[in-house]
């Protein structure tokens, strides 16, 4: 048994909460909306985000205190919006126990740094990256929530590190597996809520399994090239991370970045497919960083790039779909 803080109590970080917590773990939820923190404690729901769950288990409870959430902590887990991961965690710098080991869920890069999560966490809470392990994989909240079987992977400079997670959120119905890439696992989280989108607004605007076939392999190759030009190792793209969250992402009306561009595709503005968001869609601020990092490394991201067209200049998925053909003629 470990005592394990959720930093974070949206959709995911509730339902990674259970998953810990039937794992045998004491997990506490810090949340900063004394609302969640009372639905957890009193009616063990979290009815704002998660309401898919009626009875949280026995072993998780909340609260709004930073000091008190982290105190006794020996994994703290963040589960919060990539874009404001940053100005949270600072607020906990100096509170985390010194051996705790520090692991993020979030799927995004930094729009005003062009920064992978495992550097914002690790930068904001002051943390060397032998204690920080990224998770990613194909989890959509809602189904892990009613305890389908699902995997995912740990991926830590550390294999101690990705080891204790692994250990820790493992139980009978979810299986952590292992990896020493936090760059690939990083990329490969944040790249597919980019895919996502396209895929989704291609599926919005009526097109089929071949259309989405093909957004789906160019955004897994897009991913693959800038995700090695940061350093990720290969194998990554084709584990958990990589092509596993790629397939969910990519198929399921229960990803927000999936419905966000189905939206878009049916001919929603921005503006109001963030409206009609339930949570938040990671690859919408996103996209942009990713046009950036290609632009710095000198590797082309097509896919982002007219995904950036289209949440900044409105274009159509039709208009989308020929600055993708217009992308070179290599297949490899
Ligand atoms: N949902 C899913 O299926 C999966 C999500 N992820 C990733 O996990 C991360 C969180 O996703 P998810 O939980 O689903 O998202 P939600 O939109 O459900 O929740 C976002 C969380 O971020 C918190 N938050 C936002 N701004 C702040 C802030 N300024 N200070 C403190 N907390 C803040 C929210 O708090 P509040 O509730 O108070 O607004 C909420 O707890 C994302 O990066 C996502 O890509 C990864 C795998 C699966
Ligand atoms: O990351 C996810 C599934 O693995 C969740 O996707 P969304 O953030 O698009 O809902």
């Amino acid at each position: 048994m470990t005592n394990i803080t959720v930093l974070g109590a949206g959709a995911w970080g509730t339902a990674f909460g259970q998953v810990l917590a039937d794992a045998g773990n004491d997990v506490t939820m810090w949340a900063i909306e004394p609302d969640i923190v009372a639905d957890i404690n009193e009616n063990r729901r979290n009815s704002a985000r998660l309401p898919i769950v009626d009875q949280l288990p026995e072993r998780m409870h909340a609260t709004g205190d930073r000091a008190e959430a982290v105190r006794d902590a020996e994994i703290v887990v963040v589960a919060i919006a990539a874009q404001f991961a940053r100005v949270a965690l600072e607020e906990f710098r100096g509170l985390i126990p010194s051996d705790a080991v520090v692991v993020s869920l979030m799927k995004g890069i930094e729009r005003s740094t062009d920064k992978r999560m495992d550097e914002v966490v690790t930068e904001a809470l002051e943390l060397p990256l032998e204690r920080f392990a990224a998770v990613s994989g194909p989890n959509l909240s809602k189904e892990v929530a009613q305890r389908q079987p699902a995997a995912a992977v740990a991926a830590s400079v550390s294999r101690e590190v990705a080891e204790k997670v692994a250990a820790a959120a493992t139980n009978a119905y979810f299986k952590m597996f292992v990896s020493s890439d936090v760059v690939g696992v990083e990329m490969c989280g944040s790249l597919k809520n980019v895919t996502a989108l396209a895929v989704g607004m291609a599926r919005g605007a009526g097109y089929g399994e071949n259309t989405a076939a093909m957004i789906q392999t160019r955004g897994l190759r897009e991913l693959t090239v800038l995700g090695s030009a940061l350093g990720a190792q290969k194998e990554t793209f084709f584990g958990m991370a990589g092509v596993g969250d790629l397939i969910t992402t990519c198929g399921s009306p229960l990803s927000r970045n999936y419905t966000f561009g189905a939206n878009l595709g049916k001919g929603m503005s921005v503006e109001e497919a963030t409206a009609a968001s339930n949570g938040v869609a990671e690859g919408v601020p996103t996209v942009s960083a990713v046009v950036a990092l290609g632009e710095k490394y000198g590797v082309p991201t097509p896919l982002a790039s007219a995904m950036q067209h289209v949440l900044e200049d409105g274009i159509s998925c039709a208009q989308m779909l020929s600055e993708l053909f217009a992308d070179g003629d290599v297949d490899e």
